[in-house]
């Protein structure tokens, strides 16, 4: 696969008027285009301190001692915490797992985990617990904007993303990626090592949070190379304003089959870059993300768009390259059968990854 050290230009969108039909043409553009965007802060909820104070917790639990960390191991839920190389999200091309470690939060409940938390977090079960509201609200701002986009009812997606009525697959997760520096990464190779393989998302959308300095994230251009994606996008004077990065979006593999493959579920990956591996003082990557899920119980019944069916119409459906609305996308209903929910989505998507349902 071609590499490019051409960083990609992608949309930053102002999402505090969630109505405006404009700024969801716009979203819808980008998410069909590139199947990423920026959200800035504007109209979102988070001040500097959720988002510098998230970051602080992640470090707290990163850092603290690993017998401690074993409390909250991954389980088959996908809740918890996963070790160096213990995720490999790209199997197939990759001889080691990623250089990562991560933790995921499932759905809160009467603002408590479902989970265990180590000691380092416990104290924190609240602000946890806040940072995915204000992710969640996030997100409700951005399905109400693309169902604009798509000119169907306002609060198509939302009403089916409301947590209050049943559970979800939605999870909130802390990543860290050491440097190339470090011990962790020691046996590191260029051009056969990533710190997390090329796969897309699960979900319907996932906001991710980067920090300034920490690079790594490439996406997967329509033309087959790897784009860099900036940390902070535009220019100089640009960046002053924002008072931390734009929250970078990407659409899932739920929400492309929903919406038959319109909406793209864009592959991506997370490496090393060149200028980090030359640096003086490489840094360790930090990241939050919010994979956003349906309740589980939703029915992927086909999206009631006109763009979607003329979409489906002109294509068929399924995306040439058979990956973007995985299963043949919901417009493909099989008579007498209904439509697939959104837990079974997640869990078919999961079983196509590791082989084996994470859910018993
Ligand atoms: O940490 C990142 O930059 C990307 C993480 C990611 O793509 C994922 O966890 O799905
Ligand atoms: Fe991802």
């Amino acid at each position: 696969m071609a590499d490019t050290t051409v960083p990609i230009e992608l949309p930053v969108i102002d999402i505090s008027d969630p109505h405006d039909p404009a700024v969801g043409k716009a979203m819808l553009d980008a998410a069909a285009k590139y199947g990423f965007l920026y959200v800035n802060s504007k109209g979102t909820d988070f001040t500097v301190e959720d988002v510098d104070h998230g970051f602080g917790l992640s470090k707290k639990f990163f850092s603290s001692p690993a017998e401690e960390k074993q409390i909250c191991r991954i389980q088959p839920n996908n809740h918890g915490w996963s070790g160096m190389h213990i995720e490999t999200l790209d199997p197939e091309h990759q001889r080691t797992g990623d250089f990562k470690e991560a933790m995921n939060f499932g759905d809160f409940k009467d603002s408590k985990a479902q989970q265990p938390l180590p000691p380092s977090l416990t104290p924190h079960e609240a602000e946890i617990n806040g940072f995915a509201e204000i992710c969640n609200k996030t997100c409700t701002r951005i399905l109400t904007l693309l169902a604009l986009g798509l000119e169907i009812q306002e609060d198509f997606f939302t009403t089916r993303h409301d947590p209050n009525t049943g559970p979800t697959g939605s999870i909130l997760r802390y990543l860290w990626y050491p440097s190339i520096f470090s011990s962790e990464t020691a046996s590191y190779k260029h051009d056969k090592d990533v710190r997390a393989g090329a796969h897309s998302d699960y979900g319907s959308i996932t906001l991710l949070f980067q920090r300034p300095g920490q690079p790594g994230l490439e996406i997967l251009t329509p033309e087959g190379s790897w784009a860099p994606v900036p940390i902070v996008p535009g220019t100089a004077a640009e960046a002053e304003q924002y008072p931390f990065p734009p929250i970078l979006v990407n659409i899932g593999d739920l929400l492309s089959y929903w919406t038959d493959g319109l909406l793209k579920s864009t592959v991506h990956r997370v490496v090393f870059p060149l200028a980090e591996q030359q640096s003086p003082n490489p840094q360790d990557r930090y990241t939050l993300v919010y994979f956003c899920h349906p309740v589980n119980e939703t029915e992927l019944v086909p999206v009631p768009s006109a763009i979607v069916a003329a979409h489906r119409e002109r294509t068929g459906g399924v995306a040439a390259d058979g990956k973007v609305g995985f299963g043949g996308g919901a417009g493909h209903l099989v008579p007498g059968k209904r439509p697939l929910t959104a837990h079974e989505h997640l869990m078919s998507r999961l079983e196509a990854t590791y082989g084996f349902t994470k859910e018993e």
